[in-house]
């Protein structure tokens, strides 16, 4: 069943219609399914049975503590990229021991924290890291579990803003310096190598380049065993894409096919990091029309989400249903649909055919569950959205809308 769907014309999430939340909570807001994140993560987890392996759910996709919680409830691990993230984690009873930590630019200070928090592996992404985590360790008395990321120069053929695979991105080491680094580590009283990581990039639909990254990543973790180091961890880093509008992304089971046919000689214990497919088509973003703006060029449609509560369209220009949560019948008419903000690149869905929406009315802007409200900002002083959780034909609040007075929290007149 898919969780968010017409039902005599009203769009529903599971039992719940959304006008009715929009109506209690107001817009813009945020609504998850809690039956969508589930199946999707059984899903994931089934594909790769029979092989050992352990999810980490990467939390800059959608970081709400109760997406953690459910997630937890289920099993999960996490990848986390700072130290807030790691709060987070531990806030909504996440276990740093099923917990990753990415990113080129941890400081020595959350490093020393997550150490301490007893995490699972540190994916170190340049050799002044290594040296970094190896002081950290050294203070703390004891070695510092890490993976290198390695670069391994493969075109993940995703929007080039999300792509992290190729040589000319900062992140990861380069591959071919991966064999020194380990031995280099080797000698040092402050780390230990437990794993080899890649993540080539986001929102993959295609099979081929993950095949090709993983093929050479497992070449250097067969080689790096047989130089003696004793790994254990294979983390493939996440990235499988979802359906936003026409795309056909490799289903989990593709998906697993192909990443366990390349890791097959490695023995290894997998770790998988996705975000976006696990959340992505379990969000929406509610919205309200406020005006329509005929002129002579184009039809505007403006509504009360802007690109402040999703920026995906403004950053990637990112293409994400724009559906009624009322259906209407009627002739179609080419629109824009722009929010409140001011910045000509607020734009929600560009040039979109639809029953001209009339004031009050409510959409859903679809499939935004991930990097939705992760990526939102109060830009032009706009208080971020509230957002919801539906279960079944329940529903609640899991994050307030953010009130007036929270924007200048902190700040001295
Ligand atoms: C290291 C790492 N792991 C996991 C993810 C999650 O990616 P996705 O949401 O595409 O599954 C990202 C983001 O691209 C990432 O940078
Ligand atoms: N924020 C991006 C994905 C970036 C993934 C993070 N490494 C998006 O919305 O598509």
């Amino acid at each position: 069943m898919t969780a968010f769907a017409y039902r005599k014309g009203s769009l529903h999430a599971e039992g719940v219609p959304l006008s009715a939340i929009a109506d209690a909570v107001g817009t813009p807001t945020y609504v998850y399914s809690a039956q969508a994140l589930t199946e999707r993560f059984r899903e994931v987890t089934e594909a790769f049975a029979g092989h050992p392996h352990l999810i980490c759910y990467s939390v800059k996709a959608n970081s709400n503590l109760a997406i953690l919680k459910l997630f937890t409830a289920l099993g999960s691990g996490f990848d986390i990229v700072s130290g807030g993230e790691l709060a987070r984690v531990k806030q909504a009873g996440g276990d740093a021991g099923k917990t990753v930590f990415a990113g080129v630019g941890k400081t020595p200070e959350e490093m020393a924290q997550a150490l301490v928090s007893g995490i699972r592996l540190f994916n170190v992404e340049s050799a002044e890291e290594l040296e970094a985590l190896d002081a950290v360790g050294r203070r703390a008395g004891h070695r510092a579990p890490f993976a290198l990321r390695v670069n391994p120069d493969v075109d993940a053929r995703t929007h080039r803003y999300i792509a992290t695979g190729l040589k000319t991105s900062k992140f990861g080491v380069p591959f071919e310096e991966a064999v020194a680094l380990y031995a280099k580590a080797k000698k040092m009283k402050g780390v230990r190598a437990l794993g080899l990581d890649c993540h080539i990039g986001s929102q993959l639909t295609r099979t081929a380049p993950m095949r090709a990254a993983l093929t050479k990543v497992a070449d250097l973790y067969v080689t790096l065993k047989a130089k003696g180091h004793a790994l254990e961890y294979l983390d493939v880093g996440g990235g499988l894409g979802i359906t936003y509008s026409d795309e056909t992304p490799p289903s989990p089971q593709e998906y697993a096919r192909t990443v366990l046919a390349a890791v097959k000689p490695t023995g290894a214990t997998l770790l998988l990091e996705p975000g976006r497919s696990l959340v992505g088509n379990a969000g929406v973003l509610l919205t309200r029309v406020l005006y329509r703006k005929p002129t002579e060029a184009r039809t505007f449609v403006v509504v009360d989400a802007g690109m402040n509560d999703l920026i995906r369209p403004a950053l990637y220009e990112a293409h994400h249903e724009f559906l009624p949560l009322v259906k209407r019948r009627g002739r179609d008419v080419q629109v824009d649909v722009v929010g409140p903000v001011c910045e000509s690149t607020d734009v929600l869905a560009k040039a979109r055919a639809l029953v001209l929406p009339r004031q009050d009315d409510l959409y859903a802007f679809m499939s935004a569950g991930a990097y939705g409200m992760s990526m939102a900002s109060t830009y032009n002083s706009r208080p971020r959205p509230a957002e919801v959780l539906v279960d079944g034909e329940a529903w609640r609040v899991v994050r307030e809308r953010e009130r007036v007075e929270d924007l200048w929290r902190g700040e001295r007149a």
